[in-house]
């Protein structure tokens, strides 16, 4: 059940990785403690857990809206799948995306869907889901989305004073009125009783795609590789902390200053290995049209960021932020591989030749 009141430990065994803890509600009241630790965990890891954000009566709603989903037909869910061009809103089948250069297949089912289209219902704005997300579309998608789109908003916002960008710089780069690639995403992963390789990946490893992601999970699975390591490790779920971090977007507008971690799901650990493994994830990312390269006019420090940088090519894309994520999203999928070129094409802003 996605609900997961009780379900095996997370093991005390296996690595972690520490995230700081941030506090929304000191951020939103300005607290300068902990707008710095937020500071320090965006400019390191590009990570963090977030308490009192406010959202988990609505995550519970969500994960029921997956499960409920998830429980369907696959020949009906697959009449809403993403296709092989590019897009990424609807229903995604395990294998469909191959989690590494030699095409091996994920084993992760999920439905996306997008922020336009949760917030313009019922006049569909990319495409149509299926009955399970319409019956939720109301009264629990739409209102995830806008409180999770809020909530990135205003941590885009704190980073953006700290980088020294005008008041609503980023806010304009993500305006709720401009269509994007934003979605929220209720990802599936079977049980793995009996366990299987910790380096089988159910998800590969990739940096995120847009600016910022507020994700939520009760059960392991999800790892990071530490900067300046190459060794996965996990991120233990705490119940009621968001798990957040940012993407490619950011780091690219920040000139580096803020990071985008590479990350991976793999079956979840020990004893939780025998339960189905639920996450949510509210993905936003810039306007379709935004061209993303480093905002070098907007502030000193990403201009000197950016002119110390080694590898300045990844500052000026040259890409739109829908030209770049449908670029990420349709060369991963499995019908498009023809060997680890194709897979290289997916790539956003890792750098690690682990990740390739
Ligand atoms: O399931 C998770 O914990 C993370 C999922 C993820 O990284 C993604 O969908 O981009
Ligand atoms: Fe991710």
């Amino acid at each position: 059940m996605p609900g997961l009141l009780n379900h095996p430990p997370f093991p005390d065994d296996v690595p972690t990785h520490p995230l700081l803890i941030v506090d929304y509600e000191l951020l939103k009241a300005g607290d300068a403690n902990e707008i710095e630790k937020f500071w320090t965990a965006a400019t390191t890891l590009g990570f963090w857990y977030m308490k009192n954000h406010g959202a988990d009566e609505l995550v519970n709603e969500m994960f029921d809206m997956g499960n409920e989903t998830m429980r369907l037909p696959l020949e009906e869910k697959m009449k809403f799948e993403q296709g092989d061009d590019g897009m990424s809103f609807g229903y995604k089948a395990a294998g469909a995306n191959a989690v590494d250069e030699t095409g091996a297949l994920d084993t992760v089912e999920f439905i996306n869907i997008s922020q336009d289209d949760a917030l313009a219902w019922p006049r569909p704005v990319h495409r149509t889901y299926p009955a399970t997300v319409n019956a939720r579309m109301e009264n629990t998608i739409r209102p995830f989305v806008q409180l999770s789109a809020e909530v990135n908003r205003t941590l885009m916002e704190i980073l953006g004073k700290k980088l020294g960008f005008k008041e609503g710089k980023l806010s304009e780069l993500h305006r709720l009125d401009e269509t994007s690639g934003s979605e929220t995403r209720c990802i599936r992963n079977p049980p793995r009783p009996g366990g299987i390789s910790e380096e089988k990946a159910a998800l590969g490893a990739h940096t995120d795609f847009g600016s910022m992601t507020f994700l939520h999970n009760r059960l392991g699975g999800l790892q990071v590789m530490p900067p300046g390591s190459d060794k996965w490790q996990y991120i233990k779920p705490i119940p009621g902390h968001a798990v957040c971090n940012l993407g490619d977007a950011m780091h690219i507008f920040s000139g580096g200053i803020l990071k985008s971690n590479l990350h991976r799901v793999v079956p979840s650990p020990g004893a939780q290995a025998v339960l189905p493994r639920w996450s949510l994830a509210m993905f936003t990312r810039p306007s379709d049209t935004v061209i993303l390269r480093a905002l070098t006019e907007d502030s000193a420090l990403v201009a000197d960021a950016v002119a110390n940088a080694t590898n300045k090519d990844v500052f000026k894309s040259g890409q739109t932020s829908k030209e770049w994520f449908a670029r990420r999203i349709k060369y991963q999928r499995t019908k498009n591989q023809k060997g680890p070129e194709t897979w290289r094409q997916s790539r956003g802003t890792e750098h690690r030749p682990e990740a390739a």
